[in-house]
């Protein structure tokens, strides 16, 4: 045999010359060598293993096979003079084919053997040679045959070939959305990428996110621990990154039942009304001044301020809001940052190495300074602020005290990772949507007056848009859901991992497999969307798509039970913003400067927000 010669999928990698083949185009798994002359080889199997014609070639094989008696097909097995099975493939397939035995240890190839010798055999038994041949072949086709038949039907997962050791990690750019949206143009919807070490499965289409998210969410309800959560979050102490559990079960009913429940995020009704106005107010001076501001920064100051008083029912001061929106950028880094442990557990002494623990630990402390000091100072002032209103710090801190009642036991360390989350998933999820609604309005100045002239006759002759008038505001809405399907976020959702194996669509996906959902491409994909890349808030006009989870071709708050539980607190601080900027204002770019010149560089994050900061001048409202 030479080498790179093909048997359906079977490559014969090193041939009888003992020359390696060089062939790279895909992955070959070495399955099996045979010893005699005329088949003698290293023979590969292909990743993409089976196509059609292996299956058909396989399947004759085995039917020819399977008329023989099976005593006398564990002799052949038994008596390994021509075939021998490497190592740990061999012993695996001689446990299957002799069931209820142990493998018995592997017989050393012996040249000398005169059964062996394939110049002996040769000379001596002429014809009976390619009988024996092709039976040798044929066993090791079943041996194949059974080693995958325990997988009923196992597909294997389409997948881009990869370099040795970091696999598929040089094809992930610093917008991984985009370049995996990039490789599912060629490999499909459901792909199989090896970060380093980690198996990673990528979804792309909303027929599969429903398989994932509905009919086995229990699977994959589960999230990864990553370093960043490691260090950061308490090992995993929040609810975001906590993997699927009692503890997490728990947490997340805390949440939607307490923390972020309609109630509560009703309750700090006023509060945004408050906030907003202040809002209205700063950017009022600005436009009486003819001043152009980055209302990008504004943006982030702004939800961050929202978020923080939602937490602790208290305001914070201008440096310690610089310095939370400085640490949760921060965040947002390390969360996508290639840490060598998260991809090669073994290498954490290069991580250690190269300084990237030192940082991040500098980090947490610094976290953890700030948290500790808002939680003492939000005892110390609990009889100051009396029963005015309830915060996030409040009920965590009543869960705590009352430990015996409750079916969690919340520790400092609890309170502060979940109280990290909130205002950090909080402040720079909100802040990308209003940051990029706002983008794509001044990009189509069109749909800018048609929202503000919705807004305008709404709240005529209010001083302020409130939250009642909201639910009349059917084009705002509209323009925000558009806004989300083409900028969501999160784009790759947060990290799910399989908890058992499962199949799906024929394809096993095995216990403590990543999964990332592409919800960027989901929300582009021209299967489910007419002309994806327009921004069309029509679409959502008269349509009953909402953020709940359901319609899978929409998925930027996520679905399943790790759907986001802070929707409806995000999505009540962004429209009331947008209303009021959009009511009171027009808005123009900065003289000299052109719809054309405004950059979408998207910024590499675990959240995706405008690279560029967006400079607006607010002029009053004609
Ligand atoms: C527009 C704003 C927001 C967007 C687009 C958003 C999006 C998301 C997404 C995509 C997930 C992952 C869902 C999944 O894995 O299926 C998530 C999880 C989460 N979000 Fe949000 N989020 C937003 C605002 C908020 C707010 C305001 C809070 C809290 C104050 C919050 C708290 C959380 C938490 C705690 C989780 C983890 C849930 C879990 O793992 O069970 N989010 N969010």
């Amino acid at each position: 045999m030479l080498e790179g010669e093909l048997i359906g999928h079977l490559m014969v990698i090193k041939g009888s010359d003992g020359k390696q083949c060089s062939r790279k185009r895909q992955r070959w798994v070495t399955v099996g060598r045979i010893q005699n002359e005329k088949l003698r080889g290293t023979y590969g199997l292909c990743q993409r293993w089976p196509n059609k014609e292996t299956m058909a070639l396989w399947s004759q094989f085995k039917d020819e096979l399977c008329g023989k008696e099976p005593s006398s097909r564990s002799a052949r097995v038994s008596a390994p003079p021509r075939l021998t099975i490497l190592p740990s493939v061999g012993e695996f397939l001689s446990a299957k084919l002799t069931p209820g035995k142990k493998a018995e240890p592997r017989e050393p190839p012996n040249r000398s053997s005169p059964v062996e010798s394939p110049s002996s055999s040769m000379s001596s038994h002429g014809d009976a040679f390619s009988s024996d041949a092709s039976m040798s072949f044929g066993i090791l086709l079943v041996l194949l045959y059974f080693s995958f038949s325990g997988r009923s039907k196992r597909r294997a997962i389409p997948s881009p070939s990869g370099f040795p050791l970091i696999g598929n990690l040089h094809q992930l750019s610093l917008t991984p959305h985009r370049s995996l949206c990039e490789l599912s143009k060629k490999h499909g919807p459901l792909m199989l990428l090896h970060l380093g070490r980690i198996r990673t499965v990528v979804v792309s289409s909303a027929e599969l996110a429903h398989e994932f998210m509905r009919i086995h969410d229990l699977c994959f309800a589960s999230r990864p621990r990553v370093k960043a959560s490691k260090f950061l979050l308490y090992d995993g102490k929040d609810l975001a990154f906590a993997p699927y559990g009692e503890y997490w079960r728990q947490l997340k009913k805390l949440s939607i039942t307490q923390l972020l429940s309609s109630k509560m995020v009703q309750s700090f009704a006023r509060l945004r009304e408050r906030e907003v106005a202040q809002l209205v107010q700063s950017i009022s001076s600005i436009a009486s001044d003819g001043g152009v501001f980055s209302l990008s920064e504004v943006f982030n100051w702004f939800t961050n301020a929202l978020v923080c008083k939602a937490v602790l029912n208290s305001s914070i001061s201008d440096e310690k809001k610089k310095l939370l929106a400085e640490m949760i950028h921060v965040n947002t880094v390390y969360f996508v940052k290639v840490f060598a442990e998260d991809y090669f557990p073994s290498l954490r002494w290069l991580d250690v190495l190269l300084g990237l623990e030192e940082k991040l630990n500098r980090h947490h402390k610094k976290w953890d300074a700030v948290l500790d000091a808002m939680i003492e100072e939000h005892i110390s002032s609990s009889e100051e602020r009396g029963s005015k209103g309830i915060s996030f710090l409040d009920v965590l801190l009543d869960v705590q005290k009352n430990d015996f009642s409750s079916e969690i036991h919340l520790t400092k360390e609890h309170i502060k990772a979940i109280l990290l989350v909130m205002i950090a998933a909080g402040t720079d999820t909100s802040f990308a949507v209003l940051d990029w609604t706002m983008v794509e309005l001044v990009r189509n100045p069109n749909l800018m007056r048609k929202a503000q002239e919705e807004i305008r006759e709404i709240a005529q002759g209010e001083a302020t848009v409130r939250e009642e008038h909201l639910s009349k505001m059917h084009y705002l809405k509209a323009v925000i859901k558009e806004s989300l399907r083409l900028h969501p976020p999160l784009p790759l959702l947060l990290p799910r991992e399989s908890t058992q194996d499962c199949q799906i669509k024929g394809y096993v996906i095995p216990k403590k497999t990543r999964v990332l959902i592409n919800a960027w491409a989901i929300g582009r994909d021209p299967e489910s969307w007419e002309s994806p890349e327009e921004f069309k808030p029509e679409r959502f006009l008269d349509c009953p798509t909402d953020y709940n989870g359901n319609n899978f071709k929409y998925l930027p708050f996520g679905a399943g039970r790790r759907i986001c539980p802070g929707i409806q607190f995000a999505i009540s601080s962004i429209e009331l913003t947008l209303a009021n900027l959009l009511c009171f204002f027009d808005w123009k770019l900065p003289d000299g400067f052109k719809i054309e010149d405004m950059d979408m560089t998207e910024c590499g994050g675990i959240s995706c927000y405008r690279k560029q900061s967006l400079q607006l001048m607010p002029c009053f409202r004609a």
